[in-house]
C-alpha cells in the first residue's frame, strides 16, 4: 500500500513548551488513523505541522508524497479545531462558497444532506447551533471529495445521532479510498472508525496500533464493578484478583459464566452492595492505563499551586 502521510522527527516548541518531541508516524493510503491523547497533548500542533498551517523546528511532514504546504489543494480536506467561516452566511450559501474553491467538488445540497443539515440549510450560520455549526464545517471539509482529510475533533459538540451520522459519512468516505486523518478525545469515536490509534502525550507517540492490538496490550482483562461499602478485604476469598477504588471495588478477569459465582458470593457472606456492572476492557482503558499519568501530575501540580495561594 502507499503511504499517504507521512511525519519524521517532527518536533515543534513554543517558548518553553514543547509541544511535539520527535513524532515520526506514517498513514498508509486507504487508512483511517486516529490521533487521541489528553488536552495539550500536541494533537492539533501535530495536525497543523501535517496540513503546512504550522512550521516544525525540525523533522520533516509529507503528504501525498508533496511537502504539506505544496500537496495539490483539490486533494486534501481540512477540519481545524477552530474553525470560523463568515457568521452571516447560510449554512447552504457556505457549503456552496467552499465548494466554489474547488475545480471538482461534490454537490453542496448532496453534502448538506450527508452531514444531516438538509432541514437547516437556510439559517445563518449563527444562528445554528453548536453541534450544527460543526456539521456545517465538517461539509465544507470534504465538500472537494478530497483524498485525504484531516479531521481536528470533527464531532465536538454534536448530539449522539449526529455523531453517528458523521461517523457513517467518514466509514462511507473510508470504504470509497479516502485517507483519513482524526484526533478526537471520544474512544468510542477512534475504537468503531480507526484502523489504527495513536496516542500522543506530551509530544511524544507513546502507542500506536489497531484498537483491538492496543486494548489486548494495554488494557488488562475485563472487571466485574462493584458498588460496595466494603473493600478488598472481604474479597479476600474469590479467586480473582480484587483491587478497591473509592466506594467500589474491582474484580478482574471475572468471565461473564463467573458472575454467578461472584453473586453467590456476596450473598453466602452478606456483603452489602449496590449495583454491579462487568466490561470487557475497551480503549478508554488503554487511555487511562497511558495517558492518566499526565492527568494525575497536571491535577496534583493544580492543587498544590492553589495550597500554595492560600498558605
Ligand atoms: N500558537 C501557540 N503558541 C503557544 N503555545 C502553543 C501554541 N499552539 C499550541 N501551543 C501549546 O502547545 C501544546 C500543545 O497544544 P495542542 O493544541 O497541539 O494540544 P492538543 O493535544 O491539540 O490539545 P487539545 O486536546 O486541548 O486540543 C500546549 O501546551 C499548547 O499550549
Amino acid at each position: 500500500m502507499d503511504t499517504a502521510v507521512v511525519a519524521e522527527g517532527l518536533e515543534k516548541r513554543y517558548d518553553g513548551t514543547t509541544a511535539l518531541a520527535g513524532v515520526t508516524l506514517s498513514v498508509e493510503r486507504g487508512e483511517v488513523f486516529a490521533l487521541i491523547g489528553p488536552n495539550g497533548a500536541g494533537k492539533t500542533t501535530l495536525v497543523r505541522a501535517l496540513t503546512g498551517t504550522t512550521e516544525p523546528d525540525s523533522g520533516s511532514a509529507r503528504v501525498l508524497e508533496a511537502a504539506p504546504s505544496a500537496v495539490d489543494r483539490d486533494r486534501l480536506g481540512v477540519l481545524p479545531q477552530s474553525f470560523s467561516p463568515p457568521d452571516r452566511l447560510t449554512a447552504r450559501e457556505l457549503v456552496a462558497y467552499y465548494a466554489g474553491l474547488y475545480d471538482d467538488h461534490r454537490d453542496p445540497e448532496a453534502v448538506l444532506a450527508d452531514v444531516g443539515l438538509a432541514n437547516a440549510d437556510d439559517t445563518w450560520y449563527e444562528n445554528l447551533s453548536g453541534g450544527q455549526q460543526r456539521r456545517v464545517c465538517v461539509g465544507t471539509a470534504l465538500v472537494n471529495d478530497p483524498d485525504v482529510l484531516f479531521l481536528d475533533e470533527p464531532t465536538t459538540g454534536i448530539d449522539p445521532a449526529g455523531r453517528r451520522t458523521v461517523w457513517r459519512l467518514i466509514e462511507d468516505l473510508a470504504d470509497s479510498g479516502t485517507t483519513v486523518f482524526l484526533t478526537t478525545h471520544d474512544m468510542a469515536e477512534a475504537e468503531r472508525l480507526a484502523d489504527r490509534v495513536g496516542l500522543l502525550a506530551d509530544g511524544e507517540l507513546v502507542a500506536r496500533g489497531t484498537p483491538a492490538g492496543l486494548v489486548a496490550d494495554h488494557a488488562g482483562s475485563s472487571r466485574l464493578t462493584i458498588e460496595t461499602p466494603a473493600d478488598q478485604t472481604a474479597f479476600e476469598d474469590l479467586p480473582f484478583p480484587t483491587a478497591t477504588r473509592g466506594s467500589e471495588v474491582v474484580v478482574r478477569e471475572v468471565s461473564p459464566a463467573d458472575i454467578g459465582r461472584v453473586v453467590d458470593y456476596l450473598e453466602q457472606r452478606g456483603i452489602d452492595y449496590s449495583g454491579l456492572s462487568w466490561a470487557e476492557p475497551d480503549l478508554e482503558d488503554v487511555y487511562l492505563e497511558l495517558a492518566d499519568e499526565t492527568e494525575l501530575e497536571r491535577t496534583d501540580g493544580t492543587a498544590l499551586a492553589r495550597a500554595g495561594e492560600t498558605a
